[in-house]
């Protein structure tokens, strides 16, 4: 291994050797822009040095050339220390599922589309990302989190970046914006976080009345339309999914018609997307209910700004962060109406908070509360928790309740009929003490409460999932290790420093 250090470094160390030369810089200018010593530059160069990434990040800048690139293909992991209480305030960010949905939208508009406050998260890079490849000229307005979207004249589906497209599930969103605008096209398959088989046969058959045929082959969807078909009818979504019913509505905001969806989610991300096509002159009854009509527009050629709504899920996740610590935080901004049926829940296993008055979050419609978190201690539920579509305990949430049975006392029964894959996950939480025993694929027994222990896990490939054994290790005493954390931050911003900001100690690091 010291052997194989020592090759690296100074493999490393002739790269910025000639990088340096190359620029026509001495050791001692290069030292002065990174506000070192020549002698260490000198050192750097010889291999002969440690370098943190950071410094090669800063020298890579310095030398206009990137020394090493470390982009997503190398792993990024976490290194916790637990067992220590937290402290504090933390607001909660706007939500990925309905960023993804409006730049889903800003494909209706050809005007110019502003979204206020988004989370800079790797979800979002990588919608931007195929965004940008089929012409779209996007950028975060300065330091702040402002994005904003500039449709080209022409989309160029050929020039698609499929690297990007494949690891999220939302270009399965494209196809209802894309379907006004080409007859015939091929989009990538959907891909996203592994839970096992996520059916998009509801998108298929919804958009059908659309005049939609989708075949899907060799790792790609073919579609063709026909634009004289339109919806007769109501279109009745076999399942009540988020993104179907966004897929829809997508599709209707572009038919001067009007188009009946029944047995839509009205969950906080279609909530959202449903206020953002209102302001593109969409119009939509309904919102918050399970049938929406809509009566689109022949065309959107607006300039428009929109600030999604906060993120339930993340407000669950520090809700949980703050139960399974026994910590008194403050988490703020918690859009309230899609916690209720979880706070409820956990009324019945005596957790202790305090709400304060509601406000309105900035996109003028969803109501925000701060919760303010009471440590004490906590029994099991006396009936299983599993989720249902809106309004429901959150599909999304309940690994949380994983967790937070895992601090209670006696057995709980969670049972995530959704997903086929992802309760199997939180069985990682044993390495780390809980006793969580698998039943079934869906069905997992939790038996608290638990002396959590530190360890070393790689991240499952789910996000939640991933979230909650990064929590639990917030609890684990001692020093634990999480492996490549990229589904985490496809979902939540800046965890890490946000979490340390409340007094954790999680520090980022990457194998090289
Ligand atoms: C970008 C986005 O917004 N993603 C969310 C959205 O994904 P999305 O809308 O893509 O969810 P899926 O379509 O994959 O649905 C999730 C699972 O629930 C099942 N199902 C859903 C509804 C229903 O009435 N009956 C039923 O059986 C589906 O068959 C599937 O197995 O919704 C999921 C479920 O809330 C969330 O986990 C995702 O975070
Ligand atoms: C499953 C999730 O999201 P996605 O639909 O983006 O995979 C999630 O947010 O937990």
């Amino acid at each position: 291994m010291v052997g194989m250090t020592e090759t690296y470094l100074s493999r490393i160390g002739n790269l910025i050797r000639d990088a340096r030369r190359h620029k026509e810089l001495t050791q001692a200018e290069l030292a002065g822009l990174l506000g070192t010593s020549q002698s260490a530059i000198a050192r750097i160069e010889q291999g002969k040095q440690n370098l943190s990434l950071e410094m090669l990040a800063r020298i890579g800048e310095s030398l206009d050339s990137e020394i090493v690139s470390v982009g997503s293909a190398v792993p990024q992991n976490l290194r916790i220390t637990g067992g220590v209480k937290l402290s504090g305030e933390i607001d909660v960010r706007t939500s990925k599922n309905a960023a993804v949905a409006l730049l889903c939208a800003s494909l209706l508009n050809k005007g110019r589309t502003t979204l206020r406050n988004l989370a800079r998260i790797e979800e979002v890079n990588r919608i931007t990302e195929v965004l940008t490849s089929l012409g779209f000229k996007i950028r975060w307005l300065g330091e702040s989190n402002d994005l904003e979207i500039v449709p080209p004249a022409k989309i160029d589906l050929a020039a698609i970046d499929e690297a990007a497209a494949r690891r999220t599930r939302t270009i399965i969103m494209f196809l209802g914006p894309l379907l006004h605008r080409f007859d015939n096209f091929e989009l990538p398959y959907a891909g996203g976080c592994d839970l096992g088989t996520r059916t998009v046969e509801p998108h298929m058959t919804a958009l059908r009345q659309f005049g939609v045929d989708v075949t899907a082959t060799h790792g790609s969807y073919h579609a063709t339309v026909d634009a004289s078909r339109r919806p007769t009818r109501p279109i009745v979504l076999t399942e009540r999914g988020d993104t179907v019913t966004e897929n829809v509505l997508l599709a209707a905001a572009l038919h001067p018609g009007t188009t009946v969806i029944r047995n839509a989610s009205s969950n906080y991300m279609v909530q959202d997307l449903c206020v953002f096509l209102r302001t593109l002159g969409v119009q939509i009854e309904g919102i918050g209910t399970t049938t929406l009509k809509v009566t689109g527009v022949e065309e959107i050629d607006m300039d428009v700004e929109y600030s999604p709504s906060e993120d339930p899920i993340e407000a669950m996740s520090l809700l949980a962060a703050g139960v399974v610590t026994g910590s008194e935080i403050t988490i703020k901004r918690v859009p309230i109406e899609f916690m209720e049926i979880e706070l409820a829940v956990l009324d019945t296993m005596g957790l202790q908070y305090e709400l304060s008055e509601e406000y309105t979050s900035a996109n003028g419609f969803t109501r925000l509360v701060d919760l303010r978190t009471i440590p004490g201690p906590l029994k099991a539920p006396l009936d299983k928790i599993h989720p249902l579509p809106f309004p429901g305990l959150n599909i999304d949430n309940l690994p949380f309740f994983a967790i937070i049975a895992a601090c209670a006392e006696g057995s709980s029964m969670i049972h995530d009929w959704v997903y086929e894959n992802r309760a199997i996950y939180l069985t990682e939480l044993t390495t780390l003490g809980a006793k969580v025993h698998l039943m079934d694929p869906h069905r997992v027994m939790v038996e608290g409460p638990t002396k959590w222990r530190a360890g070393e896990i790689m991240c499952p490939p789910a996000l939640r999932p991933g979230v909650v054994i990064l929590l639990a290790m917030l609890a684990a005493p001692g020093v634990s290790v999480l492996r490549n954390v990229y589904v985490i931050n496809r979902g939540y911003e800046d965890l890490a420093t946000r979490l340390n900001n409340l007094g954790a100690s999680i520090q980022t690091f990457r194998d090289i």
